[in-house]
């Protein structure tokens, strides 16, 4: 048993992209102040590019959170038109200031790039764009579809994104940005999430709606699996590039990964997770005094969970604000204490009862493990824990960082009895996938559940991706 949260735990989101063409708006303060918003889906590293119709690229990224790589005077030396931003959660690279985003390259086009999600054929792209003479300043996928599009003849950006789109196999959701103009494109199978909004007659685009209502953006639509999006001074223009066999949209987007306020697909996610819950509490009913959530995620499927079951809600713990969502590896002396500083139980409320703990996913289980502990410690009679995603037994290579098979809590252990008995809970109910698709409103066969089922929705998937396959690969050439 492990007593510490490292920076390994939980499923390590992905990464937030934003971009906006808005001459006469500071646009790299709407920047800021979405990635702000996104931050929950990459605290790695942080990155604003920023231009004048016509002027130089510049870009200013570095390792740390939104709040802790630009100020004030920062974001006033990013004048422009035109912005790209970019909040990372490695995937493929490590987690090196090289490896942060946008990325800039200026082959025989100049261009930003912020790209969420993973590509599956990176290493045949790769070599073959070194055979050509290629040189790469990281050792991150998305660098490679940077010098894809800015080593491509094409004369309009959106031309070469049409042409290099299908070549791509894999998650992306990315925005690119030249002088004159943004382009966002979404890979055809809609693995990522991406979003257009428009703030005043001016057009911009964001992984999560959460990030446009913020901004004062009226949210317009997603973009399509597939669809390339130019924004630029004559406005909106779009084409489909490719279609793919069909879609996949991430089903742990609803479940756990975007912000409850954010909307995909038509559906408000804050709203699906409190289906979860209830359809939970029907799948797998239990008599108890109380139900309380982990927080944060777990929150609205608690709420769905008392609703459906009548049993009433309270809150079992405080969690410290902030503290990074998944967490930043503490120093010794806080190590021991792990999760406590993340989370204090209340004994008032849970001393004596009979618990329902309700969260979101169990990947490695130290998160739960924990709190079943801290709930004995605090006197709780018995804890039942319900989750509202099924087990996860399978790693994801679409741009999701999890762990290892073998280091998932439900990898090697069957029942849900054996996971129970492993987490220290009384009883364990996971949601089923018919559960998750019922309180989602969606069909099953338009939506990836890989790490759930293991069935992976692009062919050749599985062991497609090594996150440090470029590592040793290349001298980097560094700048
Ligand atoms: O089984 P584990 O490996 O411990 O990971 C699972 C936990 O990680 C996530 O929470 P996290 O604290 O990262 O984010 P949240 O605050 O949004 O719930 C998730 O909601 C689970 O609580
Ligand atoms: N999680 C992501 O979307 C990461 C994007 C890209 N694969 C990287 O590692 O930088
Ligand atoms: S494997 Fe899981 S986390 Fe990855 S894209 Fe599919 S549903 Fe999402
Ligand atoms: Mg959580």
């Amino acid at each position: 048993m492990t007593d510490q949260l490292t920076d390994r735990d939980g499923p390590r989101d992905e990464c937030g992209v934003f971009g906006i063409f808005a001459p006469g708006h500071d646009v790299a303060r709407l920047a800021y102040f979405a990635l702000y918003a996104l931050q929950h889906r990459g605290q790695e590293s942080a990155g604003i590019a920023t231009t004048d119709l016509g002027g130089n690229i510049m870009t200013l990224r570095d390792l740390g959170l939104v709040s802790q790589v630009f100020d004030e005077q920062k974001l006033r030396s990013l004048p422009g038109d035109l912005a790209l931003g970019h909040v990372r959660y490695s995937t493929t690279g490590s987690s090196a200031w090289e490896n942060a985003q946008p990325v800039y390259r200026s082959d025989t086009r100049e261009l930003a790039l912020a790209h969420n999600g993973n590509l599956i054929n990176a290493v045949e792209l790769h070599s073959e764009l070194r055979e050509r003479g290629v040189a790469f300043r990281s050792t991150s996928d998305s660098e490679i579809i940077a010098a894809l599009l800015s080593t491509h003849p094409a004369e309009k950006l959106e031309d070469a994104v049409a042409d290099v789109l299908p070549r791509l196999r894999g998650a992306f959701s990315t925005v690119v940005m030249t002088r004159e103009k943004v382009v966002a494109f979404r890979d055809p199978h809609g693995l990522r999430p991406l979003a257009i909004g428009m703030i005043g007659d001016r057009y911009c685009v964001a992984s999560e709606t959460c990030a446009l209502d913020i901004i004062g953006a009226r949210v317009l639509r997603d973009v399509q699996p597939g669809e390339v999006v130019t924004i630029d001074g004559g406005g909106i223009s779009t084409r489909i590039a490719a279609e793919g066999e069909r879609r996949a949209f991430c089903v742990f987007e609803y479940i756990y990964f975007a912000r409850p306020d954010s909307r995909m697909n038509g559906t408000v996610l804050q709203g699906a997770r409190g289906r979860m819950g209830e359809i939970l509490a029907r799948e797998a009913p239990v008599e108890a005094d109380l139900v309380i959530a982990v927080p944060d995620s777990g929150t609205p499927a608690a709420r769905g969970f008392s609703r459906a079951s009548g049993i009433p809600q309270d809150d079992g713990f405080v969690k410290n604000r902030y503290v990074a969502r998944t967490f930043i590896q503490p120093g010794q002396e806080l190590r021991k204490h792990g999760l406590r500083l993340k989370f204090n139980p209340m004994p008032e409320i849970v001393e004596g009862k009979r618990l329902v703990v309700v969260d979101d996913s169990i990947v490695r289980g130290n998160t739960t493990r924990q709190i079943v502990q801290m709930l004995r410690d605090a006197g709780a009679k018995e804890v039942h824990l319900r989750i509202t995603a099924p087990a996860i037994r399978n790693p994801c290579y679409y741009g999701i960082d999890m762990s290892t098979r073998e280091e998932m809590v439900a990898h090697g252990r069957e029942t849900e009895e054996e996971i129970a008995a492993e987490l220290g809970a009384d009883s364990l109910h996971y949601l089923s996938l018919d559960g998750v698709y019922e309180a989602v409103g969606g069909q099953r066969e338009h939506h990836c559940d890989a790490c759930f089922s293991g069935e992976y929705p692009l062919p050749g998937t599985p062991g497609a991706q090594d996150k440090h396959a470029f590592e040793n690969a290349l001298p980097l050439v560094r700048t």
